[in-house]
């Protein structure tokens, strides 16, 4: 298996290349030549598996044998050991046809310990395997920036900076990346919003000179690893409803479409999803664009899911890529139009192919407050706000006897205002993390400016050749 990217003007990979590259040198996502198909009958026969051992079963095609199946089975062992729930990803029902998919029961409350566990053991194996160093330069609009600061704490081959919003992270957020006593993780509050902080990440990435001298890695969903760890969990849920004999759909709080694409990546592998459901909040760049088929950058406003107050989508760039039957070259025109006039307009057949697969719909903050309220009170179940956001359009598009499972991005008590708020309940912080508000914090304030950037990075990295 080779890895293209998505602008067509760089040169193909194989997976352990992909993994330190995250962004291709002519700008473009990485994403696999062909997709992996698996039978209805080898599906089936993956019912029952644990979680690790389905993870193996279905990314192992993806390493293209360049990992040995033992190292590779140990790294996965390794990463979903630090998950607090047996399953991992449970499964929970919240209505006769309702689910949500608990994705928060790894270190940091968030669905990004998921991959982000599996990627800081997989950048570490291939790091040390070529005696080599990387600077990771991360984007975080709360949760991504966490997650990688757990995962890569006190990993000696990497030394890693995380680029967060300065003062539109909740408390819990900022605390988790800001009170690391790890001497490798750097926290970076920028004065301005996640976008600005996810363009300064893919400026240094193109700004070639910087990149080589760093050694530059990324660890946000533009990194192809992200997403394949992503895919393991909608086919363990879809598993145990009964899955390929069942069909399901899924609603997916969504941002920078990195979750949502993990769903669309399985699918093409063979597992029979009904309608996947993309769902913002007032932040609905991706609504508008299946509306209208126009894709225009708005303002960024504020809400109490901060996580997904994003309007640069990143991984829309991969769906555009298979939806114009790969064809880098109206991707490269489409992004050049959204770089020269922040919007472009999507070729009548790629929206079409794209509407025959999503739906989408947005909640207010309204919304998402009185979903916090009514599930609590019909079901016992306390949402986070991303969640919520998600439920709240689920329950719009919940359609006949289909299940329809909402992907339960974060655990609430990493947003305790906000679901206090909504519902009257403080959802306390697990013992594990309960000292997380008195630590110390670390960290600092730059201005959106990539020279004040790169000049930080540079002085502070180990990588810098
Ligand atoms: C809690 C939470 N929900 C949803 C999202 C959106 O996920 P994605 O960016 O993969 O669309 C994020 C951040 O990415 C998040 O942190
Ligand atoms: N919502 C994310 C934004 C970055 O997303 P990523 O999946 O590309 O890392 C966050 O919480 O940081």
């Amino acid at each position: 298996m080779r890895y293209v990217s998505t602008r067509g003007e760089a040169p193909a990979l194989g997976f352990s290349d992909t993994v330190l590259a995250g962004l291709a040198r002519d700008g473009g996502l990485y994403i696999p030549d062909r997709w992996p198909e698996f039978s209805q009958a080898e599906i089936r026969a993956m019912r029952g598996l644990a979680y690790p051992d389905l993870a193996i079963r279905l990314l192992t095609p993806f390493l293209g044998g360049e990992i040995p199946d033992a190292v590779f089975a140990k790294i996965v062992r390794e990463a979903y050991a630090t998950f607090r729930h047996e399953a991992i990803c449970p499964l929970v029902q919240t209505d006769s046809n309702a689910f949500v998919l608990e994705l928060f029961h790894g270190p940091t409350l968030a669905f990004k310990d998921v991959a982000m566990q599996l990627l800081a053991r997989l950048m570490d194996h291939v790091l040390a395997e070529r005696g080599q160093r990387a600077t990771i330069g991360a984007a975080t609009s709360g949760d991504t920036g966490g997650a990688a600061i757990d995962a890569f704490a006190g990993r000696d081959r990497t030394d890693m900076f995380v680029l967060f919003p300065h003062g539109r992270v909740s408390p819990v957020q900022q605390r988790q990346m800001t009170t690391s006593t790890a001497s490798n993780v750097h926290a970076l509050a920028i004065e301005g919003n996640f976008d600005d902080c996810q363009n300064l990440v893919k400026d240094m990435f193109n700004d070639h000179g910087f990149r080589d001298r760093v050694s530059l890695s990324a660890v946000n969903s533009i990194n192809w690893a992200r997403i394949m760890a992503q895919i393991v969990y909608y086919f363990s849920s879809a598993l145990s409803l009964g899955a390929p004999d069942r069909p399901v759909s899924f609603t997916v709080p969504t941002g920078n479409f990195g979750d949502i694409f993990a769903g669309y990546a399985a699918k093409r592998m063979g597992l029979p999803i009904e309608r996947l459901v993309i769902a913002t909040n007032d932040n609905d760049i991706l609504v508008r664009t299946l509306e209208t088929g126009e894709y225009r950058m708005g303002g960024v406003v504020a809400t109490t899911s901060p996580s997904m107050d994003i309007q640069v989508s990143s991984n829309f760039e991969r769906l555009l890529f298979e939806a114009s039957g790969r064809d880098p070259v109206s991707v490269r025109r489409y992004m050049g139009s959204l770089k020269q006039s922040g919007a472009f307009t999507i070729g009548e057949a790629a929206l079409a192919s794209i509407r025959a697969e999503f739906d989408a719909g947005r909640a207010s903050m309204g919304e998402a407050a009185a979903t916090i309220r009514a599930t609590l009170a019909g079901s016992g179940y306390l949402l986070d706000p991303h969640t919520a956001t998600g439920m709240h359009v689920a329950n719009l598009h919940a359609a006949g006897d289909v299940p329809m499972i909402v992907l339960g991005t974060a655990h609430p008590a990493k947003f305790p205002s906000a679901v206090k708020e909504a519902c009257g309940v403080t959802p306390a912080l697990p013992e594990w993390l309960s000292g997380l508000m008195e630590r110390e914090e670390m960290y600092t304030v730059l201005p959106s400016d990539l020279k004040s950037v790169e000049d930080h990075i540079g002085r502070l990295t180990r990588a810098a050749r």
